[in-house]
């Protein structure tokens, strides 16, 4: 039998919750789960692939815990516009023609982008989800996916979206080698009624999965719910029940101190979203005051129609950025903790208790920046230097669950040139329908 292992030498290695976050050393690989991880040296065995760590960093892949990743084909397509405008009168509209096709071919092309990138998981909620397991199964990528409803329809529409996402989140949940894990997704309070999202925590509850949707994104939707439910969207959506189940809400920009506190007591996430936030003028979340509040807080892109990429290492510079800019305080959201809400907190916050950190027996999911470049020497800080200076661009190789999926920049398991042809065509088919 082959020996499926690999020894990573003369390696620096990131662990941003450590006393000392940069280790010298060695990693092992075996399987998919990293075996060790230390300064000293494994004993040499026959059959063990070695990689040459010098002139790299290894740290744990990066976790976008909040996108659509389809949304690449109307990338560019709806600039400089509000989120209700943005979404009623540019992305619907578009969406509403989406084929599966479109679907496969604008989440390959998210994927190629991700993967090229640095980040080895990735939330999705989107229509169409078989075709983006697909892509996930092929890619080699890992993804916690959900079919994302919208419930502005009919009842008897409304019950169909229903069945849709009951039957992918049962037949996909641990697909893929396991890289396939799966929410509920009701799309947002102001698109589900309430009757309908309760429908959504009962089937929640049935096959013990956690929830995931978007929460107080802008001011007016906030308002919007007041003037609807009579409550602000944390007390609203406490009240449906969402909360009994492990949840995960997408930007909460718009909070105060109280739903800070129901947030925290329920031990729901928050998926961070600054790129979209900024580029929407949706606001600013309260990330300093969340985490001292104990919320778990992560980071994600959103779709590219609102950042417009997905690169996570520019999610974790905006976070590391901004809350410092707005507070005043440059100790806000300092490097380690802006790492961490892109690996570990992102892990724990889509309920992967195996990936987020180099450690033995963790998920070998990990990537390494090509740290021999101007703009990422002198080596003073590397911890720093991937928050503050890198960008995808660094991106030199990545393993997901044991496996190489990038060497030198090329991904192994896409055909990078057909997805960029197809999503092209795709978008220009869009546009003639
Ligand atoms: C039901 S599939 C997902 C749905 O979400 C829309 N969407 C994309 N970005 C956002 C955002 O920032 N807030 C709310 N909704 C968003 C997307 O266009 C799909 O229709
Ligand atoms: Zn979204």
């Amino acid at each position: 039998m082959a020996n499926n292992k690999t020894v990573i030498k003369n390696g620096r290695f990131l662990v941003p919750g450590a006393i000392k976050p940069v280790l010298s050393g060695y990693m092992t690989i075996e399987d998919d789960l990293i075996s060790y991880i230390g300064e000293e040296e494994p004993l040499s065995e026959e059959g063990v692939q070695i990689v040459d760590g010098s002139r790299l960093l290894f740290m744990p892949g990066l976790v976008n815990t909040h996108g659509h990743t389809a949304m690449s084909l109307l990338r560019g397509y709806g600039d400089d516009l509000a989120l209700q405008v943005w979404l009623q009168e540019k992305m619907w509209p578009m969406e509403e023609k989406f084929t599966g096709d479109d679907v496969y071919w604008g989440t390959s092309l998210s994927v190629l982008e991700m993967l090229k990138g640095g980040t080895t998981t990735f939330l999705d909620m989107y229509d169409h989800m078989d075709r983006v397991a697909e892509v996930v199964e092929l890619s080699g990528i890992r993804a916690v996916l959900m079919r994302g409803v919208i419930g502005l329809c009919s009842e008897e529409v409304q019950n169909q979206k229903l069945a849709e996402a009951i039957a992918f989140a049962r037949n996909w949940h641990g697909k893929a080698e396991g890289r396939i894990t799966t929410m509920m997704s009701p799309h947002a309070p102001y698109t589900c009624p309430p009757d309908f999202f309760v429908k959504f925590v009962q089937a929640a509850h049935d096959l013990d999965l956690p929830m995931h949707t978007h929460m107080s994104e802008t001011k007016r939707e906030v308002e919007q719910n007041i003037a609807d439910y009579g409550l602000r969207p944390v007390a609203h959506l406490e009240k449906l029940g969402m909360f009994t189940r492990p949840s995960l809400v997408a930007h909460a920009v718009h909070l105060n101190d109280e739903e800070i506190g129901i947030l925290s007591r329920h031990n729901v996430g928050v998926s961070h979203n600054p790129g979209s936030n900024l580029k929407l003028a949706s606001g600013v979340a309260r990330v300093t005051d969340l985490l001292n509040a104990g919320v778990k807080v992560s980071l994600g892109t959103d779709g590219a129609a609102s950042n417009n990429n997905l690169d996570m290492f520019e999610e974790m510079r905006l976070a590391a950025l901004i809350h410092k800019g707005v507070s005043g305080d440059p100790t806000a959201v300092p490097a380690p903790q802006a790492m961490r809400m892109a690996t570990e907190y992102g892990a724990k916050s889509i309920f992967l208790d195996k990936v987020g950190r180099l450690a033995a027996g963790m998920k070998a999911d990990f990537i390494a920046l090509d740290i021999d470049q101007p703009h990422l020497l002198p080596h003073t800080d590397l911890l720093s230097h991937a928050v503050y200076s890198a960008s995808a661009r660094d991106v030199e190789h990545v393993w997901i669950n044991g496996k190489q999926v990038v060497k030198h920049g090329e991904c192994l398991t896409l055909d990078e040139e057909a997805i960029c042809r197809k999503a092209q065509e795709s978008f220009e088919g869009l546009l003639k329908r």
